[in-house]
């Protein structure tokens, strides 16, 4: 099942990934809605633990909660410290794809592949210092690379261009690998990724800090249109 959900995340194309935390989580399901009626796709969950990051967000309960309401992918990122821990009950709670942090573990190989056993898709991330060498072992057994261009842990920060060299290596190096940015991500910010050959656009403020998600995410679109190659 979640396999599908992976494809349908490869079968959208260039796609605004909405962020799950700088959302009204007093008005989820409304949200979500809005979301859906603004064309959403792929849902972005951030899951923080406030140990690997210093800011602590939300668990299963959210990730099921969603599930029970809609069919689409969700994208979970998992900011914690032993995502092995938590990969199994996430994925039974309904995630689509469990991306961990490079960072937070010893041996990426190993989180990759347990965490591909669960049938879901697998993704790791790396933060704007981290070099792209420390993914080498585990990039055979990902489907999908989240380089954040911003320090992982909170929205609302400023773009790092670093994100944009590790993008364009990537897309050279691993044609088939699902490339996704994830902070600072703006009308500006955008059209650069997707000349860089990302795929999945994670957005957070540029929506959530506007009134009409519909008219923020098609202007979203409109700047990766222009910058197709
Ligand atoms: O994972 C994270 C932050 O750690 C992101 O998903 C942010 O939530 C994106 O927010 P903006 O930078 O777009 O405001
Ligand atoms: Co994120």
């Amino acid at each position: 099942m979640s396999q599908d959900k992976l494809q349908m995340m490869r079968d959208a194309g260039p796609s605004v990934l909405p962020s799950l935390l700088l959302c009204d989580f007093g008005d989820l399901k409304g949200e979500l809605d809005r979301l859906r009626d603004a064309g959403t796709q792929v849902l972005h969950l951030d899951v923080m633990d406030g140990h690997f990051v210093p800011n602590l967000t939300y668990g299963m309960p959210i990730v099921e909660g969603l599930r029970r309401h809609t069919d689409l992918p969700l994208d979970v990122h998992l900011m914690i410290s032993d995502p092995l821990h938590y990969a199994r009950p996430m994925a039974e709670a309904g995630a689509s794809s469990l991306t961990f942090h490079v960072e937070a573990v010893q041996d990426a190989e190993q989180v990759a592949g347990e965490i591909r056993e669960l049938g879901v898709g697998v993704g790791v991330a790396l933060n704007p210092e981290t070099p792209l060498s420390d993914l080498d072992a585990c990039l055979p057994l990902v489907d999908l690379v989240l380089v954040m261009s911003v320090d992982a842990g909170f929205g609302g920060q400023a773009f790092n261009p670093v994100a944009l060299e590790k993008l364009a290596t990537l897309r050279e190096s691993h044609p088939h690998l699902l490339l996704e940015i994830d902070g600072g991500i703006n009308s500006e910010t955008i059209g650069p990724a997707r000349a860089a050959g990302c795929d999945l656009f994670v957005v957070g403020s540029a929506i959530f800090k506007q009134h009409d998600y519909s008219a923020a995410i098609s202007a979203l679109e409109a700047a990766i249109e222009g910058a197709n190659v």
